[in-house]
């Protein structure tokens, strides 16, 4: 017979059982590329959201969510807040972009606002404007592993308390994943009392069609470096699972890579269709190991000048 052992009343360390579990909304935000999503990354310990060397690529929200002991952190990673002006003025694109973040800071339970240690320049003040009153907020001074003097950094730090009543300062490397597990515990102090929204095991609630076009996105600029602007974009056509031969997953996936130049579209094929051929080749590796399956990818590239101006085609495309 077996029997299921109750705890000791004495049990001296509480367990995820006996603590009341603490749940609740946090957004990264920052100016672009200060690391927002590799911090994201180090805090959910998988790769949830896509980072890349190139500002201004992560367009979407995406939630990452990290259970650990009796709390449930549950990250709303905002889109870079675009300062940059076209020579059209502001795109309907940055407009959206920037509703997103003011209607998210709105929600959360604890603002994470990232800087580059040591600097703090008009951007990131344009960022730091669109919190809401009141709302706390953490300063993490990322990318300590480029400081080179530290002494400076504590002067540094005073001075920004003269600019924002921050609830705390945490100096960190995202790179790090010992300076991670401490920032969740510093979070951690700031949740609410209250259930956890998701499932333990979950780390994102993104659907796989949207991961999919998160990872050719990811390969679209890792392999054309600079070279392509930040307007280019993905749209998922087809997304169909069927069953495969020895009973696993078998996905038929068909992407469009939308630039805005026919010089762009030259840029993603690459001489000979080398570029492209090899875009779909690492996306589709990638993906095969994220949802276990074996991948069919099917990758085209269409221009379509002036997108990002183009209201309800946007919406078509994703970005409201
Ligand atoms: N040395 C160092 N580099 C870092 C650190 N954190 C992030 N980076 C790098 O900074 C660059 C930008 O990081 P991301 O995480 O993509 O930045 P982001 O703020 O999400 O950028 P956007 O998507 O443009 O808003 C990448 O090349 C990262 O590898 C850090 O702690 N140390």
């Amino acid at each position: 017979m077996t029997d299921t052992a109750a705890p000791p009343p004495d049990s001296p360390e509480p367990t995820a059982d006996t603590e009341p579990r603490r749940c609740g909304l946090i957004a990264i935000v920052g100016r672009p590329n200060v690391g927002k999503s590799t911090l994201l990354n180090a805090l959910v310990g998988q790769k949830v959201s896509i980072t890349s060397r190139k500002a201004q690529t992560t367009r979407h929200r995406i939630t990452g969510i990290a259970t650990e002991g009796t709390t449930q952190f549950v990250f709303v990673d905002t889109p870079g807040f675009q300062t940059r002006h076209t020579s059209r003025g502001t795109t309907a694109l940055n407009r959206a972009l920037n509703k997103t973040v003011q209607s998210v800071l709105g929600d959360v339970d604890l603002v994470v606002f990232v800087v580059e240690a040591g600097r703090f320049g008009l951007d990131d003040a344009k960022v730091l404007a669109l919190v809401p009153p009141g709302k706390p907020v953490l300063l993490i001074a990322n990318k300590l592993d480029l400081v080179q003097r530290r002494a400076e950094l504590a002067p540094w730090l005073k001075s920004m308390g003269e600019r924002h009543a921050f609830a705390e300062y945490v100096p960190l490397s995202s790179k790090r994943e010992d300076d991670a597990k401490r920032l969740l515990k510093v979070i951690e102090a700031y949740l609410p009392e209250q259930p956890w929204y998701y499932d333990e095991d979950a780390v994102s609630d993104r659907s796989e069609k949207f991961l999919a076009g998160e990872m050719i996105r990811e390969k679209l600029f890792r392999l054309t470096g600079d070279e392509l602007p930040y307007t280019s974009t993905v749209v998922i056509e087809k997304f169909d699972e069927e069953p495969g031969h020895s009973g696993g997953r078998f996905m038929k996936i068909a992407a469009t890579i939308i630039v805005e130049r026919d010089g762009h579209k030259g840029i993603v094929i690459g001489d000979g269709g080398e570029r492209l051929k090899r875009i779909g080749t690492e996306a589709r590796t990638e993906l095969e190991k994220l949802f276990d399956a074996k991948v069919f990818l099917e990758l085209w590239v269409k221009v379509r000048s002036g997108w990002a101006d183009d209201e309800a085609r946007l919406k078509s495309y994703g970005y409201e």
